[in-house]
């Protein structure tokens, strides 16, 4: 409830029976009402009549003439609809009712209109896309039977708290469509769009959900580091940290010996380069200056997984998750990588292959119910605009058990399809590319496939290895439009197996130690796996480009802002 309650004297003033007005509740910490306070009541602001209230927002469309004036006011509250807009609409006469774009506006309580007499201060600079107004009115009637059907009711502004103007001529989203690649380019200012602001709040959605769907079933939430040395894919795709600290005076200190690693060197290599200082600055025997030792004189990496960490509170609580931003350098331009993105990592105690790809099952099926739950009207509008498949296909994930499929069985089926010659080749042993991925679950399937047990040579070290010698108790979760979702494993437990495969995979047993302790110390089997947020995002909205469901992407060649 707001500490501050306007009295409805400008009700009173148009003898409006006010005397038994429900409110409408300031927001807690912040000095306007949202829209969607209003418009999202069952009976779209009736019960409101006669309050005063303020809104605030950025004005999305406007138009005036010589008594007229209107405009949409967008406040972020309330997803378009396939009705029209849950904007609120200012109109500025005092003569007829001029509709913005009455077609889009049917039937549905969907935007306000904002009445403002002429004689209003400011009435004459609102108009331009891109102003900020903070506005205070009284919510009244619509004149006509015909408006009624449209919306509930509408404000009638009594004055403006807050102009903030806009030059219109240089605001770079003015238009009303531009191309989400456009808009690539204005990561400040996308999300005053109707499509950016959808996305982000589906995202929130579904991070709730995501913490939600873990919480219920008991794991605990643990916050694994993003500087780290570990190499959780043992794949080398890892960003270096370094300092600005490139002045030598501020390194005349006391630095530790460090391991130095160049590109294309294995790591016994570098330590046999003993390291020096010059000029507190660790320099290598070859006299070159190691740039890699740059995390005050050690090396530091940006995470490409919380998994090995969180295996290890998983092994001293059970069931965990760790959810936060994880990096690949891969130099990948696709549209389905990013240099930065999010994953959520679950790690379970206790559990094998089958308790993994049950869990992960579950949880894709949580995130799709949640949102046909929760945020139905933000996806039929993406829905509408970007995949009209959208919708139907997170019903159909949400009902629909997955196929669970061996890697093996994956690639005969693939292997028999003759319709299509596939740009890789499949063959047993290969990593399934995106097109493999999309055919099984886009064509043959038609719904969530599981591929399993992989083939060793192309997992991670710590995937536990089967008794076949040859393949591991690995698991991809494959979706329609994005192909590879989840990533996951059974662990491998056992200790002289591990460092066997660590020597296979001619990984250094040293950075890997902490992690064997695991092993050497009451080691269980457990299981886990990532989700690649994003790609959830992707999948549940249509969208095409992973670069415009994160607010601020980074992908090669892209950091700024
Ligand atoms: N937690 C996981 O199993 C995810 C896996 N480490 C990956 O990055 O794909």
């Amino acid at each position: 409830m707001a500490d501050v309650e306007v009295e409805p004297v400008a009700a009173k003033m148009e003898g409006l029976e006010v005397e038994k007005v429900a409110s409408a509740p300031m927001e807690k910490y912040s000095q306007r009402v949202l829209v969607k306070t209003i418009l999202g009541r069952e009976d779209g602001g009736v019960g409101l009549l006669g309050q005063t209230i303020i809104v605030g927002g950025w004005v999305k469309t406007g138009r005036s003439s010589a008594n007229v004036s209107f405009v949409e006011l967008n406040d972020g509250s309330c997803p378009a609809n396939l009705q029209g807009k849950y904007v609120a609409a200012l109109r500025i006469a005092n003569g007829n009712y001029v509709f913005m774009c009455p077609e889009r506006i049917v039937s549905h309580a969907s935007y306000i209109e904002v009445v403002v007499e002429p004689h209003i201060e400011g009435a004459s600079h609102v108009t331009l896309t891109g102003t900020s107004i903070l506005v205070e009115g009284f919510l009244k009637e619509p004149p006509t039977e015909e408006l009624k059907l449209k919306q509930k009711v509408e404000l009638s502004v009594v004055k403006f708290i807050h102009i903030g103007t806009v030059d219109s001529k240089n605001y770079p989203i003015s238009k009303t469509r531009l191309k989400l690649e456009t808009l690539r380019e204005y990561l400040h200012l996308r999300p005053r769009t109707n499509t950016i602001s959808a996305i982000a709040r589906v995202r929130n959605a579904l991070a709730f959900a995501s913490h939600t769907f873990f919480n219920q079933n008991k794991f605990l939430y643990v916050h694994t580091p993003i500087l780290t040395t570990s190499d959780c894919e043992g794949a080398g795709e890892m960003f270096q940290v370094t300092t600005l600290l490139n002045d030598a005076e501020k390194r005349k200190q006391e630095i530790p010996p460090t391991l130095m690693v160049m590109p294309g060197e294995s790591q016994p290599e570098a330590l046999a380069k003993a390291p020096k200082l010059i000029a507190g600055i660790p320099h290598r025997e070859d006299g070159k200056i190691d740039y890699t030792a740059d995390f005050f004189a050690r090396q530091a990496f940006l995470t490409v997984s919380g998994q090995l960490q969180v295996e290890g509170y998983a092994c001293a609580l059970g069931s965990v998750y760790t959810f936060g931003p994880t990096f690949r350098a891969e130099n990948s331009h696709t549209t389905r990588h990013l240099a930065e993105f999010w994953m959520i990592e679950p790690e379970i105690a206790f559990a094998d292959l089958k308790d993994d790809m049950n869990c992960a099952e579950d949880y894709i099926k949580f995130l799709c119910q949640w949102l046909l739950d929760h945020c139905l009207d933000d996806m039929e509008f993406l829905a509408k605009m970007y995949d009209k498949t959208a919708v139907e296909r997170l019903r159909m994930v949400a009902s629909t058990p997955f196929v669970r499929i061996t890697y093996t069985e994956a690639v005969e089926t693939l292997q028999k399809v003759k319709k299509k010659k596939f740009e890789k080749k499949v063959e047993w042993g290969i990593d399934l590319a995106s097109e493999h991925e999309r055919y099984l679950t886009e064509e043959i399937y038609k719904k969530p496939v599981i591929v399993y047990n992989y083939p060793k040579d192309i997992k991670a070290f710590y995937m536990r290895l089967n008794d076949d010698g040859k393949t591991v108790a690995a698991m991809d979760v494959l979706v329609p439009k994005v192909g590879e979702l989840v990533g996951g494993s059974q662990r491998e437990e056992r200790l002289d197996v591990l460092i066997q495969r660590l020597e296979e995979m001619k990984l250094p047993k040293e950075p890997y130690e902490w992690y064997l302790d695991l092993r050497r110390f009451g080691t269980v089997k457990h299981a886990g796996f990532g989700l690649g947020f994003e790609r959830m995002i992707l999948f549940a909205t249509g969208i095409e480009n992973i670069r415009d469901v994160i607010p601020f992407p980074r992908y090669p060649g892209r950091a700024d802002l």
